[in-house]
């Protein structure tokens, strides 16, 4: 049975949350809304009709949660920065909102509770998407304003920090597929947002190399281990063009200064323009990658949709969110990422979504036990084969708005109760409790 001990000494186990997904508050103390507060009023887009405006509650029970995260022995928390809470319309301060992630520092610190902040999760401001959002070039220039606000306003006691979580998903899930805010459907659209998104990352950074000496700094993405579904030679091929399409386009310009050849030439022709010196301010070097990894995704050859591919569900014991269990992935990526980049790594998320019931006051996800411990042993092997994996934020520390699906989606190891917002620690917090003392 694997131990914490295995695991080399100065590793961090901690767990992760995003502001929109938990604070709620959504519109208190000069907050202004976020495009997924727009996203989630607008009816049809959330499965359950559901929204974000009080959410966990955490802007107000945020010190019971730090004492959670102690009580479990958590030696971090990764979490994120509501953006329109300290900036309302995308520029002006506002003091109530920054007050607020001050005094959720100072907890997690005098808890001995390492903070790691994600810049942007997702939540922009609704004021800067009506000037164009991720698709003005300029916004650029307002992430790099925000970001050295908040490096001068907490970079004394937080050293460790992320630009944004999976660029991936803000630019293809909220710009191609719709799923996300801002909910359009373009393709041009969401290339030039993810180039966007990257140039703001690097801006971030150049800012942060003369604001924290003494912090680390890195991008999260979301990896996906892509699979051909069958065994026909096009469908291996389908799986390495849609690998270059969805893990290296992120990757590849942060480190090397280039977009992957093969996804270059399909992109130029939809509307990837790519300026002077853009290449030189995304490739501002970083000290980590974030790898958000949760399963894999199968790709078939398919003439029938014009990208010449689709994907095709496994046969795997599937989470909550269909996605299937494949801890095997996780070292595959994790190895890969090693080799191809050469980079320290953190887990920064990892988790499933389970049918978490309250049985006579207790949660038994035995199922999400035995995730966990597939894929800690994972990230050991990872380690024994050398990878410099520093880190792993298990996805959630408790329950909440799980975006598209609302709150039908429990990824916590604590349970929520919407109702009472009762917080139940559930088998698993127990669990970890347990493993992070052996
Ligand atoms: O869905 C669980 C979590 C979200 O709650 C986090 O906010 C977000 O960072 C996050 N990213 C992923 C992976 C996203 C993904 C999985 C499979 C396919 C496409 C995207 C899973 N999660």
């Amino acid at each position: 049975m694997i131990k914490r001990s295995d695991f080399p000494k100065n590793f961090v186990f901690g767990t992760a949350t995003a502001a929109y997904q938990i604070e709620g508050a959504a519109n208190e103390d000069g907050k202004g809304p976020s495009i997924w507060d727009i996203f989630s009023h607008t009816p049809g887009k959330i499965m359950t009709g559901e929204n974000g405006d009080v959410a966990c509650d955490h802007y107000h029970r945020f010190k019971e949660d730090v004492q959670l995260m102690k009580e479990i022995g958590l030696d971090a928390y990764r979490f994120s920065i509501s953006w329109p809470r300290v900036m309302p319309d995308g520029k002006n301060i506002n003091q109530k909102g920054v007050d607020f992630y001050n005094r959720l520092v100072d907890e997690l610190l005098e808890h001995d509770i390492t903070p790691f902040i994600t810049l942007y999760h997702w939540d922009l401001p609704y004021a800067l998407y009506e000037k164009g959002g991720w698709l003005n070039s300029d916004i650029a220039m307002y992430f790099r304003a925000y970001a050295t606000f908040m490096f001068n306003e907490l970079g004394d006691r937080v050293k460790h920090w992320i630009t944004l979580n999976e660029p991936w998903c803000s630019s293809f899930l909220g710009y191609f597929t719709g799923e996300h805010a801002p909910g359009h459907k373009n393709l041009q659209e969401a290339i030039v947002a993810a180039h966007n998104l990257l140039r703001s990352h690097g801006h971030a950074v150049q800012s942060f190399r003369e604001e924290v000496k003494d912090g680390t700094i890195g991008l999260t993405n979301v990896v996906m281990k892509v699979e051909p579904g069958d065994s026909r030679p096009e469908s291996f091929l389908a799986a390495s063009l849609v690998d270059k399409f969805v893990n290296a386009w992120f990757h590849d310009p942060v480190v090397f200064g280039k977009y992957p050849e093969e996804a270059v030439k399909v992109y130029q022709e939809r509307g990837l323009q790519v300026m002077e010196n853009d290449m030189d301010i995304i490739s501002t070097p970083i000290d980590f990658f974030g790898v958000n990894y949760y399963t894999r995704t199968l790709v078939v050859f398919d003439t029938t949709n014009p990208l010449g591919f689709s994907y095709v569900q496994g046969d795997l014991p599937k989470t909550e969110m269909g996605w299937e269990i494949y801890p095997q992935g996780l070292f595959d990526m994790l190895v890969t990422l090693k080799e191809r980049y050469r980079l320290p790594l953190y887990i920064t998320e990892n988790g499933m979504a389970g049918p978490d019931k309250i049985e006579n006051g207790k949660v038994k996800d035995t199922y999400r036990i035995e995730y966990l411990e597939k894929h800690f042993e994972k990230a050991l092997e990872a380690i024994n084969a050398g990878v410099n994996l520093k880190g792993y934020f298990i996805w959630s520390l408790m329950d909440n708005f799980e975006w598209a699906y609302g709150y039908s989606k429990r990824f916590g190891i604590i349970y929520v109760d919407y109702n009472t917002q009762k917080r139940i620690l559930k088998d698993s917090a127990y669990w970890l409790k347990d493993f992070l003392i052996s």
